[in-house]
């Protein structure tokens, strides 16, 4: 079958600019893919991208878009090379009918730094029990203190609860070890520390495996597993804790779908902070593949002016 194929950029300001140890992320760009068919129906996907986690550029999406013809099949969406993950995320997912995902369980990301404790508030009294909080962007020092805050204001209220933290990357091993027996000391008090997520950089895979052999307290790869291949290396390499997917740009649906139905491995679907579009496929996704009991990091969406 043949598709009418137009594409849309988007630029989207954050209300408040992500902080994380990869720096201040202030504006969103993405692309919107619409396929008409014959029939008029139009089927819409996004490409999404984030370079600094391994996929393609904006740029590079937007030159494959602009080199299709007006009129392109499933043959050749299914053909997008491995280099352009968001795109095979964008063009497949723009394919298939997304019906509304059955509820999941969401996890709320907390700013970065002290204004935590109070932005975990209204989302605890809105019914979040899972929050999620950005480390290595502060000394450590100063995040240890406002974590042990953090942690009597709301993690030991939660019942059922759980905190997790995002290193994305930036720390080092001794802080990383730091970090893993204050989490340690926490659990064994009763708080429910899920995991922390991509402690140190990408390159340092081996020291991870290590430390997630060493403590209680589980860690998640993200920046690490970003896209599909990474995974599979990953998980080749024995890595058998938990794999943050982020669907936007893991690549293509139908792929992780095969590695997911071989390989029984522990995951946590997170956003790209996508538009409705994209969230709406990979929530789809997500309540397909994932373990039900880990929430998806997709809360308060409303992240953008
Ligand atoms: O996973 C979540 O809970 C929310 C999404 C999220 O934290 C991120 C989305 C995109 C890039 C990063 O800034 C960050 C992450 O590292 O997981
Ligand atoms: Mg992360």
């Amino acid at each position: 079958m043949k598709y009418l194929f137009t594409f849309h950029p988007y630029k989207r300001r954050f209300i408040h600019p992500v902080q994380t140890n990869h720096g201040v992320w202030e504006i969103r760009e993405g692309i919107i893919v619409s396929l008409k068919q014959e029939d008029g129906q139009v089927g819409q996907g996004e490409i999404a991208p984030i370079p600094w986690f391994g996929s393609e550029t904006l740029e590079q999406a937007l030159e494959f878009c602009s080199s299709l013809p007006k009129q392109i099949d499933s043959e050749l969406i299914l053909s997008i090379p491995d280099t352009l993950p968001a795109c095979q995320f964008g063009f497949e997912t723009a394919l298939t009918e997304t019906p509304e995902p059955p509820s999941l369980q969401f996890s709320a990301l907390l700013p970065a730094g002290k204004s935590a404790i109070d932005a975990s508030i209204p989302l605890w009294q809105s019914g979040y029990r899972t929050f999620k909080w950005k480390i290595a962007v502060n000394p450590i020092d100063e995040e240890l203190a406002i974590f042990d805050l953090l942690v009597q204001k709301i993690v030991q209220n939660l019942a059922n609860g759980a905190i997790r933290l995002d290193a994305n990357g930036g720390l080092s091993l001794d802080e990383a070890k730091l970090w893993l027996e204050t989490c340690d000391k926490l659990m064994a008090n009763g708080v429910n520390i899920e995991f922390i997520e991509q402690p140190l950089p990408r390159s340092q895979f081996e020291q991870m495996l290590e430390l997630s052999a060493s403590y209680n307290t589980k860690l998640a790869l993200d920046e690490s597993v970003a896209t599909l291949q990474n995974l599979e290396t990953c998980y080749s390499k024995g890595w058998r804790q938990i794999f943050v997917i982020k669907p936007l740009i893991i690549g293509s649906p139908s792929k992780l779908r095969q590695f997911c139905q071989q390989n029984q491995i522990d995951t946590v679907f997170s956003s790209v902070f996508e538009t409705d579009v994209g969230r709406t496929a990979a929530l789809q996704l997500a309540s397909e593949l994932s373990h039900h009991n880990r929430a998806v990091g997709f809360g308060i969406n409303h992240w953008f002016q």
